[in-house]
């Protein structure tokens, strides 16, 4: 690492250390300095439980240096970020991804426990070390287990390199994670979900914009005393208040919206205020003009935003359940124009929740969204290999589960990349999963027994540089007239989106419509009820790589499937990925 600079200027933990003057000092030597570019940016995290408040009520939550969400990663296009992570956990592994970032070179600091490392045990400390070859807007979150939910997060911005400018101007840049948070708490609802009979985690006691909601404690609202909020439920508490978002009239703001819900489908609107769609997921798009930005977990968007309204007033930000029967009350935020008071209550109500169940104007949502002028082309040719993959849910042995063509996905002790890179046999079922289903007979409209389906946790082994298509088909659940959507993120690639179709994708007759002119590339891509999504990705990076449902609770139960390509590849893998299954430290 010839051009690394020893001194990362954005580290918290290096900026406690030395005196302003030094780092006042070391910004202007990285003014002049050539070798400024590629930067070391140094962080050090600290792992452990916290007892937050989040929505007014205390519960046990797992953050970094003591804050759910984590800080957030600041660094520039090319610059090596190195975490050094501290699992101070008593009784509860750990594992971060960097989701968006695409490791390429590094398949090992991807963070997915069971695929690219071993969990990080109590009182370990495990360094990530990775290149952020890309500008844009990306997250970290765990990936063990359903911890992502107990509020293990944070946000990633990278900046372009000096001199680059961007296809819109701002004049200042923020980050908002929307999330959806229980008072159950992780270990419960996982408990809950892998039992006969079944407990579904049910819908959030609240919205969480930048960790911050209001849950209704019955005592605060001059109600009864009850055994579930007495001593939990404190509105004084400041940790509660909801996230303010000053903005100085007339100026132009590039909101980073990120969704890491465990579950929820979100509306996103700033009272009063039209918002420019500009980036998703780290690419440039075609600017669109919303009231109302979709938002799916694991999704990004930056937006423009101009302060341009009546500014002797506060506006509220606010963020609703979409796609399921909501029971959960907005989650707000005060957008507040300076110099009014921060906590000035907005004087007139939130604007009102789009139709939950409005999945045309979601759809019409996605499809609007295309790639900025001068993005990278798909191949045009068809695909080296296609995948068709009916997403069902499943009863196995009397669990409920959910099913890649019948196959519910389980993470082997052992990981997929350890075991492929060391050919150790055994780790995992060598044969591979299904490349499609039976689309000629399956009625995606009605509650089908599902019978056949069987847990796996097979590979589909991808040739490297080969052109691969994923169609994902969404059905009937096994509830009458119910189909969800589910946000699939892949991990170490972009895709280019395809298409998104309704009802049943006819592989003879759909693929004519494949937008192959201004596809955006995404991480994250909704499957919407009832519907097909298509998606164009080269196995280009080696390693192995999860894709999957990125609600907590689905992927929990197998609603995902493993990538591999190119593991030959691979470099040597780190000793500090290794410590389970049939993969002990070297
Ligand atoms: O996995 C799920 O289970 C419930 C429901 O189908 C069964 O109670 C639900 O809404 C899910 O997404």
């Amino acid at each position: 690492m010839g051009t690394e600079s020893k001194w990362g200027l954005s580290s918290s933990w290096f900026r406690r250390r030395i005196s302003l003057g030094f780092v006042i000092c070391f910004v202007a030597l990285g003014a002049i300095n050539p070798m400024a570019e590629a930067r070391v940016r140094r962080y050090k995290w600290e792992v452990s439980y916290q007892l937050k408040s989040p929505d007014c009520f205390k519960k046990v939550t797992v953050a970094i240096n003591g804050n759910t969400p984590g800080p957030t990663i600041l660094a520039q296009q090319g610059d090596t970020v190195v975490v050094e992570l501290k699992n101070s956990l008593l009784t509860e592994n750990v594992a971060i991804h960097w989701h968006g970032i695409r490791q390429i070179g590094t398949p090992w600091a991807d963070g997915t426990e069971g695929v690219t490392q071993c969990p990080i045990m109590p009182g370990d400390t495990h360094v990530y070390k990775f290149v952020v070859d890309r500008p844009g807007t990306y997250l970290y979150h765990a990936h063990y287990g359903m911890q992502r939910e107990a509020g293990l997060y944070g946000s990633i911005r990278v900046s372009v390199p000096d001199g680059v400018v961007e296809p819109f101007s701002y004049d200042e840049d923020r980050s908002l994670i929307l999330a959806d948070w229980w008072h159950k708490s992780t270990y419960e609802q996982a408990a809950g979900l892998s039992s006969i009979p079944f407990v579904w985690v049910n819908e959030p006691e609240s919205l969480l914009i930048q960790g911050r909601g209001r849950f209704n404690c019955p005592s605060l609202l001059g109600g009864p005393s009850t055994s579930t909020d007495t001593g939990v439920c404190n509105t004084t508490n400041p940790e509660c208040s909801p996230y303010v978002l000053t903005v100085v009239p007339g100026k132009t703001y590039r909101l980073r919206i990120a969704s890491l819900t465990s579950l929820s489908a979100l509306s996103f609107q700033i009272q009063g205020h039209n918002m420019t769609v500009v980036e998703a997921d780290g690419h440039y798009v075609e600017p669109v003009v919303v009231q109302t930005l979709y938002i799916y977990s694991g999704e990004t968007y930056s937006v423009v935003v101009k302060a341009d309204q009546d500014p002797t007033r506060n506006y509220w930000v606010s963020t609703n359940v979409v796609s399921r029967p909501p029971k959960t009350a907005p989650g707000l935020a005060v957008f507040n124009y300076y110099p009014n008071h921060p906590r000035r209550i907005p004087p007139t109500a939130p604007p009102p929740a789009p139709a939950w169940n409005d999945t045309r104007s979601r759809l019409a949502q996605s499809r609007s969204i295309r790639a900025r002028r001068g993005h990278i082309l798909p191949p045009p040719a068809a695909a080296d290999k296609t995948l068709l993959f009916l997403n069902t849910q499943n009863k196995i042995e009397g669990y409920n589960r959910w099913s890649i063509n019948n196959v519910s996905f389980t993470l082997p002790h052992t990981p997929y990349l350890i075991a492929l890179k060391q050919n150790l046999s055994g780790a995992f079922d060598p044969a591979p999963p299904p490349e499609t289903y039976d689309y000629a007979k399956y009625n995606i409209y009605e509650v089908a027994p599902n019978t056949n389906a069987s847990y796996g946790d097979g590979v589909y082994r991808l040739e490297f540089n080969s052109t691969v298509d994923v169609v994902l088909q969404n059905a009937n659940t096994m509830n009458p007239e119910n189909s969800e959507t589910h946000p699939w993120h892949l991990h170490g690639h972009d895709f280019w989106v395809l298409g998104y179709g309704e009802g049943k994708f006819d592989p003879a007759k759909d693929p004519t419509t494949f937008n192959l002119a201004d596809p955006i590339m995404k991480n994250t891509v909704p499957l919407h009820p009832y519907g097909w999504t298509a998606l164009r990705f080269l196995a280009d990076n080696p390693g192995a790589w999860a894709f999957h449902c990125h609600i907590e609770a689905h992927f929990y139960l197998g609603m995902g499937v493993v990538f591999a390509e190119g593991v030959d590849r691979v470099g040597r893998l780190p000793n500090s990925i290794y410590g389970c299954g049939a993969a002990p430290k070297q």
